[in-house]
């Protein structure tokens, strides 16, 4: 297996209480793994530690082999690993192909005082228009972000995302607050980018539906621990996930 992330061991507890214990994941480049479980049971947490928002009370997270888990998630950006909606900033009063084309600019580090070359100037339009295509947002390169509806928001914040070019892309709920009309959208845009099979994604949803549809392979937490870790029709298959977590979560979902 070719495997881009890796934790150990991975543990963080609050005061007394084990909110992630002992997690031992391998993650496989350009596949898309999805994280479930219940409410509370550890998953932005878990997150949290890859992206490097909270330091493990125990255990090490490796990317490529490398241990990061010392490092910010600043350094973890610049390393590979994109997180959606906390990095990002959609500025409201910007369009959307100024939004993307600032988080270019930071990709290519390029600064105000370098425009004078017209060439970089185009590519760097280029590839702002690039990435809204790709979320399916052509149409609104010139609309302001505020005006947008949320659905659309969330492509463009995955579009700014996209824009750093980050090898690992983490979504958080991505669906999080969308009327049903919007998921699909929302839906179709992460299955265009794992098509791709240029980068890994990593994902935490609820929807069932769309984590069935979506992932080459899930994890369950359950109360802080892996309870398991496989293929789609394994995972639904297991005896302790149903017992544990999956009929009450297609009740919620329906
Ligand atoms: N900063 C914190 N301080 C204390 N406890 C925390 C902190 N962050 C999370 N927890 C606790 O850790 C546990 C796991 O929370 P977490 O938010 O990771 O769960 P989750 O699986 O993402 O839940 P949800 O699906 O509701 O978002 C919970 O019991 C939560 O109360």
């Amino acid at each position: 297996m070719d495997t881009i992330l890796e934790t150990k061991q991975l543990t963080i507890a609050f005061g007394g209480h084990v909110a992630v214990s002992e997690v031992n994941i391998e993650i496989e480049r350009n596949t898309l793994k999805s994280i479930i479980g219940p409410n509370g049971a550890g998953k932005t947490t878990f997150f949290n530690m890859i992206s490097g928002q909270l330091k493990p009370t125990k255990g090490q997270v490796f990317f490529k082999g490398k241990d990061i888990t010392k490092m910010s998630p600043t350094q973890r950006t610049r390393l590979g690993i994109g997180r959606s909606f906390q990095i990002t900033n959609v500025f409201p009063h910007l369009t959307c192909h100024e939004n993307v084309r600032l988080a270019v600019q930071a990709q290519m580090k390029v600064f105000y005082n370098m425009f004078s070359h017209f060439s970089r100037l185009n590519e760097i339009n280029e590839k702002a228009s690039e990435y809204l295509k790709m979320v399916k947002l052509e149409n609104k390169e010139k609309e302001l972000a505020v005006n947008l509806a949320h659905g659309e928001k969330r492509k463009l914040e995955i579009a700014m995302l996209l824009a750093l070019e980050t090898e690992i892309l983490l979504l958080d709920e991505p669906t999080a607050g969308m009327s049903l009309e919007e998921v699909p959208m929302i839906l179709d845009v992460i299955r265009t980018i794992r098509d791709e099979r240029k980068r890994t994604i990593v994902l935490i949803e609820h929807k069932m539906d769309m984590i069935l549809d979506l992932s080459d392979s899930i994890m369950v937490l359950f109360h802080g621990k892996l309870l398991a870790d496989g293929e789609p029709e394994e995972i639904m298959k297991n005896d302790q996930v149903q017992k544990a977590y999956l009929g009450g979560l297609q009740d919620d979902a329906s």
